[in-house]
């Protein structure tokens, strides 16, 4: 089950899950050490009940919205009520433990950012931020009480001759601890699992970006970017390009259906990709027409494994229920540049296009390379027209 594709209520479940073990924890750490008594000296037996009480409240208020979260549908007007009673829920209790164990302590401070980044996560922004801004000028108009003199500061801790002694300070500081860890723990986890979505959704995005949906061979759009850098590239000596276009294709799809020429597509990239080095790269380049570009390789070579793959075309079958067996052959245009060079990507690929338009004419099936010295002067004083 993915995070972001949770409906708002599982998210709203899940953010009250976690508060209300927090909470829980919480209620244990003050019947705890209030049953210790060598912690009775330590805290105020009345603030701990008050917040008891709270916190009792907070335990059931989270189990219900955990319940109501899991039960409703998808209703957007439901959806926003829950989420923005959540959010209001959330601050006000949280203000309230804050104002208990001290505005400035650890704790607070850590449950601050998480809290912010991982409601933003799970919950509408908006919301989010509404009870941020909101929290932070309560956090000022508290601080400032306190600093008069009309609050106490974390009255849940007793008076400040006990706050010197080094067992109080070891006393406060795991209860802060206590306090931030399962906050803390909860907090890491969700952005853990957001950021590790987000990612993938990037890849995913990123990689439908390039590939061509029907054959999952490279598409033409990263063709042309990757053709665009090798011919910039210090380290590349030559680049080939081999233009490919499937022999009679319109009579494929007239005679056995379009379906039977989706798969002869598909069936070609295939073949192509298994013909090639894993650094070559293969793309449909437009409807029955590939593109497959190689680097460092010379033209006897770029040669060699243009009539490979065409050979490995002409040796397909696809074996349709309704029409038997089926294959089809392909013509190629080759072109193959030493680099560095004057000449633009789009060149390079006219010349092998050239090259095809030949193998076409000379009856098909067959491999033709590109004459790139007598195209290249052509096209060069075509450019600089
Ligand atoms: N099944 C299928 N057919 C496609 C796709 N894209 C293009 N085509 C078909 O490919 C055929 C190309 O036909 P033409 O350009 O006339 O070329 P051809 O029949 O292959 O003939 P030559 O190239 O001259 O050998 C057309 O019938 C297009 O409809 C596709 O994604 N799937």
């Amino acid at each position: 089950m993915r995070l972001m594709e949770l409906r708002a209520g599982q998210r709203v479940a899940i953010l009250m899950i976690a508060f209300a073990i927090q909470l829980f924890s919480h209620i244990l750490w003050g019947n705890y050490v209030l049953r210790h008594p060598m912690y009775q000296h330590f805290i105020s037996k009345d603030w701990i009940e008050w917040i008891g009480i709270v916190y009792y409240s907070g335990l059931f208020g989270a189990i219900g919205l955990v319940l109501i979260g899991l039960k409703i549908s998808t209703n957007a007007r439901l959806e926003w009520w829950l989420s923005f009673t959540t959010v209001w829920f959330f601050t006000i209790i949280l203000m309230m433990g804050a104002y208990v164990s001290g505005l400035l302590s650890i704790s607070t401070g850590a449950v601050m950012v998480g809290a912010v980044v991982t409601g933003m996560m799970l919950l509408p922004v908006p919301m989010v931020l509404s009870a941020v801004f909101t929290t932070i000028i309560a956090m000022l108009v508290l601080n400032d009480l306190t600093i008069a003199g009309a609050l106490d500061y974390a009255p849940l801790f007793l008076d400040i001759s006990v706050r010197e002694s080094v067992e109080f300070g070891r006393f406060y500081y795991f209860s802060q601890f206590f306090f931030a860890t399962p906050f803390l723990m909860f907090f890491i986890g969700i952005a853990y699992l957001f950021l590790k979505e987000t990612n993938s959704y990037i890849q995913r995005i990123q990689l439908l970006n390039k590939t061509d949906s029907l054959t999952g061979v490279m598409n033409r759009r990263y063709a042309n970017d990757y053709l665009h850098m090798l011919l910039e590239a210090a380290d590349v000596k030559s680049v080939a390009i081999f233009m490919i276009d499937l022999d009679f294709f319109k009579r494929i799809n007239d005679s056995f259906g379009h379906l039977t020429g989706d798969q002869a597509l598909k069936m070609t990239a295939q073949i192509l990709k298994k013909n090639l080095r894993d650094g070559d790269v293969v793309a449909r380049f437009g409807g029955e027409e590939f593109i497959v570009i190689l680097k460092n390789i010379d033209t006897t070579y770029s040669m060699v494994v243009a009539e490979r793959c065409r050979e490995a075309v002409s040796q397909l079958v696809y074996h349709s229920t309704s029409h038997g067996a089926i294959s089809w052959t392909c013509s190629i245009g080759v072109s193959v540049l030493a680099l560095p060079t004057e000449m633009s990507d789009q060149s390079l690929i006219r010349i092998a296009d050239t090259a095809l338009y030949q193998a076409k004419a000379q009856g098909r099936n067959c491999v033709v390379l590109g004459d790139s010295i007598e195209t290249d002067m052509e096209l060069m004083s075509h450019e600089h027209r």
